[in-house]
């Protein structure tokens, strides 16, 4: 059974594992069913046309050589255009050997009369910014498949190192990279495939993947039926304020939608803005004192709609009181005045905006910056974009691709708390809460832009949880053992 099915495989990983695959099985072996791979992917998407493979030094071109061997046997016209000849004893040198068709200087007149261009130059082996020379090359042709990364993008990041030019397909193997779903990377792979190359399962011993991908089955939703009751469910409760309460009421509805079994609005002095809202919301004026008794009302979503202001009449109380506390939007905002004031939340939900006010600017890796930002803090991070990366302070980390630009829209970030609120409500660890929360948001967001042209708003996106809810868990029942990740993209 193939472990991990849903692990991103940083290169570092990808490496070691290819080192212990060494010892059952030979890399240029590998190397065949990698190029097999790619070479089929090409030829299931592409007409025959004139192909030039662009080979790097290392495995990567490798790769390319034995793309360039198969295209033409297939009847191809191929060429390679290499960077330097991979040196002997190397598995490059095996797949080099193997290839009898010509090899071009690499030069852009080599790339004259091509269609298409196989970018082997350099995958999970780039080190440094790529220069100049190689990303012209790179650009001389505009169709281009990249293997396993197009050359400049980093595995790990996502980031671009020098230069990258987009390809409109990337085909990886065994498990994708994060750099696959993290920006910028993610919208230079175009298409991606991720391949099976037969790696022996001794490979994936001594390791344990550190990212993951964001899919039912990483998390399982809390089943409902019969001898369900509404405290069994989960209650939610909303710090509400007396600025924004659309924002409030945004959170409120989501929780609602999600499955809550009771969603209370700690309004306080401005409880007659809430109370012609939706009737099966409840709203509480009393002083917040009183409602903290309340032990059945662990979890208490804070900052939607309130002011900074506001957040510091409530947050201290809901933290004293040890409350379960999802903190966001104006919570943030009190909190990047001086961070230990968000000390013992559950979880925080920034966007990067907001993530660099708390924790400072973000250089390199954002997945490091979430995870030590949520060490930092000791509270789950949820950094929001469109590659939202969760993050807890015991290092597990995963990475969301199932969300649409649709969901860019205002209150939305509101949606979303209530969302992760419900199922931490409902007794979901965490991590785990926020991941399949973001995983929901997302679903909801996809189906409310089919239903409304692609431009639903706030509102709209909390219809549609409910379906959500229902396909995520329909989703986690599939057998992930034969369905790993490669098959879900
Ligand atoms: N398990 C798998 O997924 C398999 C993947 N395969 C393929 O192997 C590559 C990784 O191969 P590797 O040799 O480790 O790395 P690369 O080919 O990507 O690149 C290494 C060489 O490139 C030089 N380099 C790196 N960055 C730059 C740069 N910016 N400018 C110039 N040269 C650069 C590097 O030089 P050094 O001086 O740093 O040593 C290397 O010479 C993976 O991506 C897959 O395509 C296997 O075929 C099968 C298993
Ligand atoms: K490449």
């Amino acid at each position: 059974m193939p472990p991990y099915p849903l692990a991103l495989l940083t290169p570092e990983e990808s490496d070691m594992m290819d080192h212990a695959a060494s010892a059952v099985v030979p890399v240029a072996q590998l190397m065949e069913n990698a190029g097999w791979a790619v070479a089929r992917a090409i030829r299931k998407r592409f007409q025959k046309c004139r192909v030039a493979v662009v080979c790097g030094p290392g495995n990567n071109g490798g790769d390319g050589y034995v793309v360039a061997r198969l295209l033409a046997r297939w009847g191809w016209s191929v060429r390679v255009v290499a960077m330097g000849a991979p040196k002997e004893g190397r598995p490059a040198f095996v797949a080099a050997s193997g290839w009898g068709g010509p090899v071009l200087p690499f030069e852009k007149a080599s790339l004259e009369g091509i269609d298409l261009l196989v970018d082997a130059v350099f995958g999970s082996g780039l080190k440094r910014p790529v220069s100049d020379d190689v990303a012209e090359m790179l650009a001389a042709v505009p169709r281009r498949v990249a293997i396993d990364m197009p050359s400049g993008v980093s595995g790990e990041t996502g980031e671009v190192l020098g230069q990258a030019q987009g390809c409109a397909l990337t085909v990886t193997f065994v498990r994708p990279r994060p750099g696959h779903f993290l920006e910028p990377g993610r919208g230079l792979c175009g298409e991606l495939v991720c391949a099976d190359i037969a790696m022996p399962e001794q490979a994936w011993s001594g390791l344990t993947p550190k990212i993951s991908f964001n899919w039912p089955g990483l998390w399982e939703l809390p089943v409902s039926g019969e001898g369900d009751y509404k405290y069994r469910r989960g209650v939610v409760s909303v710090c509400g304020g007396a600025v924004m309460p659309g924002a409030t009421r945004l959170a409120a509805r989501a929780a609602r939608r999600t499955g809550a079994g009771l969603v209370r609005i700690a309004a306080r002095k401005a409880a007659e803005a809430y109370r012609l809202g939706d009737p099966g919301l409840i709203i509480d004026d009393q002083p917040l004192g009183s409602l903290l008794e309340d032990l059945r009302r662990k979890v208490w979503i804070c900052g939607p709609g309130l002011t900074p202001e506001e957040v510091s009449e409530v947050l201290p109380a809901l933290l004293a009181a040890k409350k379960t506390v999802l903190a966001d939007a104006g919570a943030l905002a009190w909190g990047a005045e001086d961070l230990s004031r968000l000390k013992g939340v559950a979880a925080v939900t920034p966007h990067i905006g907001e993530f660099k006010k708390l924790f400072g600017p973000v250089t390199g890796s954002r997945t490091e910056a979430a995870l030590n930002a949520a060490r930092e803090l000791n509270a789950v991070m949820v950094m929001k974009g469109a590659d939202t990366i969760i993050a807890a302070p015991d290092g597990r980390i995963a990475i969301n691709a199932h969300a649409t630009s649709a969901l860019a829209t205002a209150g939305s970030g509101d949606t979303l708390t209530g969302v992760i609120g419900t199922l931490m409500a409902a007794g979901m660890e965490t991590w785990e809460a926020c991941c399949a929360g973001v995983w929901l948001h997302g679903e909801a967001g996809i189906q409310a832009a089919r239903d409304h042209g692609g431009w639903p708003v706030a509102e709209d996106l909390d219809l549609p949880l409910g379906e959500a809810r229902s396909v995520a868990t329909e989703l986690s029942k599939a057998d992930l053992s034969k369905n790993p990740v490669a098959a879900l993209l």
